[in-house]
């Protein structure tokens, strides 16, 4: 029986499938000329995100054109600051903003009305397991504390994260505050989609690798050991896929600490360390987006070396981080045929 099950539910159950099934993160995206088209009708970004016929049409655009074997829902990580009212903007060519947040902010903050808020994206995930094919896993998803922490404390992106790592140095008791919250009404996010038909979730910790050692315990393996204890508690039956990007060899204790069903690996982590950690249970990865923007031989390589010492094992095969704008949607192709080994 368990074959008729969706293949990423398999492997995330720990199944070993021949070719591995796939999904790229940003699959959804600028790279292509549909996304591009209905982002033009959206207006904003938030407005994409937050008017469900939108959301799920460009959720489902690289699922026509590609079959890949997950649809992850589409919206961004930064709309749990937006529910708590930190005033999220998307501007062209500047990157998400918002307002930054200091001690007495966070000393104000609550997450009470955030899932509420939030409705109109878990009114897309309903409508997308009606529309989506039957063997399509759906993915739902959020970002890891330490991750929305960063964005809230600085007001925008940074190349490093100084800005809250100095903050958690500076006000320890505030910062443990916003990360408790964040790991709390985060769970409960994650709750509300797989209730309305989310198969599983992904945590994006996409800057746990600018930490020291103490700190990645302490900021990025709590506060996610926090969210799938609370999620597990409640469904039992969830299974969580935690992408900790440039944690290199701490993911072994990262995946045994936080509980994850499956670990995200980011490009820079050696083929052999990543066939020890699939000894302990599934992983996700690791392709590096720019062979895709290079396509040709970069790409028939990077994909051979990774189905070569992976692709006996529980693998979900994925890029190293997400997709980028200058992607050309013809590799894509090829990638997903060179791993499907149907061409
Ligand atoms: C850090 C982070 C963000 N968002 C996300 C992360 C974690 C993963 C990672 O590290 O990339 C996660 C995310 N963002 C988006 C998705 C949708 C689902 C999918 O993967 O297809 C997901 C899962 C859409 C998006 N989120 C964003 C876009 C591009 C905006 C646009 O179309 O104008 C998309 C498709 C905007 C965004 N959102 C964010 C940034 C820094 C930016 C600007 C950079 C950029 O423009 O690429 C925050």
């Amino acid at each position: 029986m368990s074959d008729t099950r969706r293949k990423i539910m398999r492997v995330l159950d720990g199944e070993s499938l021949s070719p591995p099934p796939l999904w790229l993160m940003r699959q959804a995206g600028r790279y292509l000329p549909e996304y591009r088209e209905t982002r033009a009708k959206a207006g904003s970004f938030l407005d994409l995100c937050y008017t469900p016929d939108y959301a799920v049409e460009v959720t489902l655009q690289p699922i026509r054109r590609y079959g890949f074997d997950a649809a992850i829902l589409f919206s961004d990580i930064l709309v749990i600051p937006d529910a708590m009212k930190r005033n999220v903007r998307f501007t062209e060519g500047h990157g998400p903003e918002m307002d930054p947040i200091d001690e007495a902010g966070i000393g104000r903050l609550n997450g009470e009305e955030v899932v509420a808020y939030l409705r109109p994206v878990l009114e897309t995930v309903r409508r997308l397991r009606e529309e989506l094919p039957d063997e399509t896993t759906l993915l739902g998803f959020c970002g890891a504390p330490w991750t929305i922490a960063t964005y809230m404390i600085a007001g925008h992106g940074t190349p490093d994260q100084a800005p809250a790592r100095l903050f958690a140095y500076n006000y320890p008791r505030a910062f443990e505050r916003l990360l408790m919250l964040l790991a709390d009404v985060s769970s409960d996010y994650l709750v509300a989609q797989i209730d309305a038909g989310a198969d599983a979730v992904q945590i994006f910790d996409s800057w746990a690798g600018v930490l020291g050692e103490g700190e990645f315990e302490a900021f990025a393996i709590r506060p996610v050991a926090r969210m799938i204890a609370s999620i597990k508690s409640r469904r039992p039956h969830a299974r969580i896929i935690a992408f900790a990007k440039g944690a290199g060899y701490q993911l072994k204790t990262y995946r045994q600490k936080t509980g994850a069903d499956a670990i995200g690996l980011d490009w820079s982590v050696p083929l052999a360390f990543a066939a020890e950690l699939q000894k302990d249970g599934p992983v996700q990865g690791n392709l590096d987006p720019m062979r895709v923007v290079a396509g040709g031989r970069a790409l028939e390589e990077g994909v051979d070396d990774i189905l070569q010492h992976l692709g006996h094992g529980p693998l979900i095969f994925n890029l190293g981080h997400g997709i980028t704008p200058q992607a050309d949607p013809d590799h894509v192709r090829q990638l997903v045929e060179r791993v499907r080994g149907t061409k």
